[in-house]
């Protein structure tokens, strides 16, 4: 039986985009409670009755969150730019490896726009 996963992280950061126009709004410095959305796929262990704990999912991505929980974005070595879009690849990229059942990573700024990144 094939299923998916969710698990949701909210974190504090700022963040500045430096190569919107001055006049853009998100050119200032401002902050978001960031939501990342963690999606894995695969096949469910009939024994155990899921896929991954999701305390293990936790566990894999807490030392992502530790680098932007409460952080400058913009300070972070590949994060100068830091869109949805930009932050989902970083994420992706750093999460794949300890986490291969990795299927998307979900970025949302606000509660109206979010960015989904599957590694392509
Ligand atoms: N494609 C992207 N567009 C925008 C990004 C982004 O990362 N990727 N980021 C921003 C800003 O960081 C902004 O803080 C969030 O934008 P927005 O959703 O427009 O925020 P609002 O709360 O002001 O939205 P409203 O629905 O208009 O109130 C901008 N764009
Ligand atoms: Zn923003």
């Amino acid at each position: 039986m094939k299923v998916e996963l969710r698990k949701t992280f909210q974190f504090e950061a700022a963040h500045r985009l430096p190569h919107v126009p001055p006049e853009h709004k998100c050119h200032r410095l401002h902050g978001h409670s960031f939501q990342v959305e963690i999606v894995v796929r695969g096949e469910c262990d009939p024994h155990l009755g899921w896929l991954l704990d999701y305390g293990e999912i936790a566990r894999r991505f807490q030392p992502i969150y530790e680098q932007l929980d409460h952080r400058y974005l913009n300070e972070i070595a590949g994060l100068e730019n830091p869109t949805s879009e930009v932050l989902a690849a970083w994420i992706w990229n750093r999460l794949k490896p300890v986490l291969p059942e990795l299927a998307e990573v979900v970025v949302a700024e606000t509660c109206t726009a979010r960015c989904v990144y599957r590694g392509d």
